[in-house]
């Protein structure tokens, strides 16, 4: 096959920043996506209804007029959102749920959820309103080594919640492990799981055999091979439970390359060609589409994108590195070379 069309894809998490990077970052995606899930943690966190449409009106403003886009906007769950949030959030079409951070699990979490037990109350609302609950799944005590943080917190807290609540709409975002697969295959047709391009290209040994490789640091980290190879089973599997989530999370170059370096892939520069040649690699490239374009979306309840993409078959190579207005980004996957491209007619 030399040439594919799909459907237009989606990125259901991705995290776009905010001020002048957003000139870099929403056409980076837009150009490829036509909906994405934009997640809330910026400092200050977006919090409420209207520090969600606010930003989202300054993601506009940063959208070329070429480019048609729709930011689909997740609200950061704190132990103070009230019943009263999660309804405003649950008539809002730009709002598509609310981002369960555990306290120090990641980057500006540290407003997140310290005790998951005391969401309840919160939890039965957004279940009653079908609001969805985007979860980064890691617990974050520090006698829970960081390869088993997902496995605990699925034991600990998903296992409970999926028990309590039945009929709440779930995602657990960015998959790492084969224990996360496994908890959504066994879950009901409520709850969901997005994949990073890093999970299923990789696994540990690209992030620390031969040298740490900083630009190969994301959060939850990458496992071993085992759980890369459940993963790509997963994506590969054709089960509408599973979709794309790239969670491209830019930091400038100075705070990667450093003594304590930050967690985040910044992959939206070539986000579909990653997944291209992951599916490519296994010799699915017929699964891409489900994948990619109409799992996800039937999740959330939306129709399938009428525009389409087309990817050829024509090797090229991201670049070393990307200026922006925030200082020099260096993107996932920077010098390697990729098998596809997107041309830009749709
Ligand atoms: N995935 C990451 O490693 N980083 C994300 C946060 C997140 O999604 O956990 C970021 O915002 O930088
Ligand atoms: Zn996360
Ligand atoms: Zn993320």
């Amino acid at each position: 096959m030399q040439q594919l069309t799909i459907t237009r894809p989606d990125d259901w998490h991705l995290h776009l920043r905010d001020g002048k990077l957003l000139e870099t970052t929403v056409p980076a995606s837009a150009q490829t996506f036509k909906r994405a899930v934009v997640m809330p943690n910026l400092m200050p966190p977006v919090t409420t209804v209207d520090m969600a449409l606010a930003y989202r009106q300054r993601i506009i403003e940063a959208l070329p007029a070429a480019l048609t886009f729709e930011p689909l906007m997740a609200l950061y769950l704190t132990a103070e959102t009230s019943a009263d949030e999660v309804k405003k959030a649950a008539q809002h079409p730009h709002i598509i749920g609310f981002k369960l951070y555990p306290s120090g699990a990641t980057t500006n979490s540290a407003a997140g959820i310290k005790s998951v037990e005391a969401l309840a109350p919160v939890l039965e609302v957004m279940q009653e309103q079908q609001v969805p609950l985007l979860v980064h799944g890691e617990v974050t005590d520090a006698d829970i080594d960081i390869f088993d943080r997902e496995k605990v917190f699925i034991d600990r807290h998903l296992l409970p919640i999926t028990t309590q609540f039945p009929q709440l709409r779930l995602v657990l975002e960015h998959i790492t492990t084969g224990d996360a697969v496994d908890f959504v295959n066994g879950s009901n047709d409520n709850v969901a799981a997005t994949i990073t391009p890093q999970h299923l290209l990789m696994n540990r040994n690209d992030l620390l055999v031969g040298g740490v490789k900083p630009h190969n640091y994301c959060l939850p980290i990458l496992k071993r091979r085992e759980h890369q190879l459940r993963l790509q089973q997963a994506a590969l599997s054709g089960s509408s439970k599973f979709f794309l989530g790239t969670d491209s999370a830019p930091h400038v170059k100075a705070n990667k390359e450093t003594a304590c370096g930050c967690a985040g892939c910044y992959s939206a520069p070539a986000a579909l060609e990653l997944y291209a040649e992951f599916f490519d690699q296994h010799k699915a490239l017929d699964k891409l589409e489900n994948f990619a374009s109409v799992n996800g979306a039937a999740f959330y309840g939306f129709e399938r994108n009428q525009q389409t993409v087309t990817l050829i078959r024509k090797p090229w190579s991201l670049p070393a590195s990307l200026d922006t207005a925030d200082g020099v980004i260096v993107p996932y996957y920077a010098g390697q070379s990729l098998q596809w491209q997107m041309t830009k007619h749709r």
